[in-house]
């Protein structure tokens, strides 16, 4: 099991500043989509420059161009890319198509996914990396989480690595490992921690004995 940092409240300096922290209890470094927003895709680039040895996830959350913008976030430096899996399979396909050419990978994010073991088979069907359930901000806010979504995407996922994402915390990590998935996707459970280096290591132990 890994575990993915991710950075959405940040500028270019302030995640750096949280990475040289945290790296060595992180496999994957994510920018998250706030900071591509503000920042572009030179949040990327200038991640990867400064940790060349962690794998760099953009979370484009890509819902058209699959190919091209793909490619944009390859030649930033992005390992892994989201697509939505609510998303045309033209667009997954294209997303697929283009990192294999690129030696990248692809994780779909399954925010707003209706039928989710169906779409789930689906997807996994187009040959993606990752397919990741994923409750946002505004669905926790609404008191949402996706562990009941991650169990049924364990159920007929068969290709793809699994992930989830959206408000784990240290103490509601014990509860996701349970269910098994291969990539844990922490962003205020880490960054919004009193003490990131003690969330993130021991956030790591559990990701890692599990
Ligand atoms: O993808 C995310 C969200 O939609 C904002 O872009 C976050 O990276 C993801 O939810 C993980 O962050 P936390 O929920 O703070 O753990």
């Amino acid at each position: 099991m890994e575990l993915q940092l991710a950075l959405d409240l940040v500028n270019i300096p302030e995640a750096k500043a949280v990475v040289k922290e945290v790296e060595a209890y992180i496999d994957i470094v994510e920018i998250g989509t706030p900071v591509v927003i503000n920042e572009g895709l030179h949040a990327v680039k200038a991640m990867k420059e400064a940790f060349p040895h962690l794998k760099v996830l953009a979370d484009l959350k890509i819902m058209d161009a699959g190919g091209y913008e793909v490619m944009k976030a390859s030649e930033a430096g992005a390992d892994i890319i989201t697509v939505l899996g609510v998303s045309d399979n033209s667009t997954i396909h294209g997303a697929v198509e283009e990192a294999r050419k690129q030696n990248k990978k692809i994780m779909v994010d399954m925010i707003n996914v209706r039928n989710m073991e169906e779409r789930a088979k689906e997807i996994d069907a187009l040959g993606v990396d990752y397919i990741c359930v994923h409750s946002g901000y505004d669905h926790q806010a609404a008191g949402k989480n996706s562990f009941e979504e991650l169990n049924a995407i364990k159920r007929v996922v068969k290709q793809a690595k699994t992930a989830i994402a959206g408000g784990i915390k240290l103490d509601t990590l014990p509860e996701v490992i349970k269910a098994n998935p291969d990539l844990v996707i922490v962003g205020g459970g880490i960054t919004g921690h009193q003490d990131l280096k003690f969330a993130a290591s021991e956030m790591r132990k559990l990701v890692k004995q599990a």
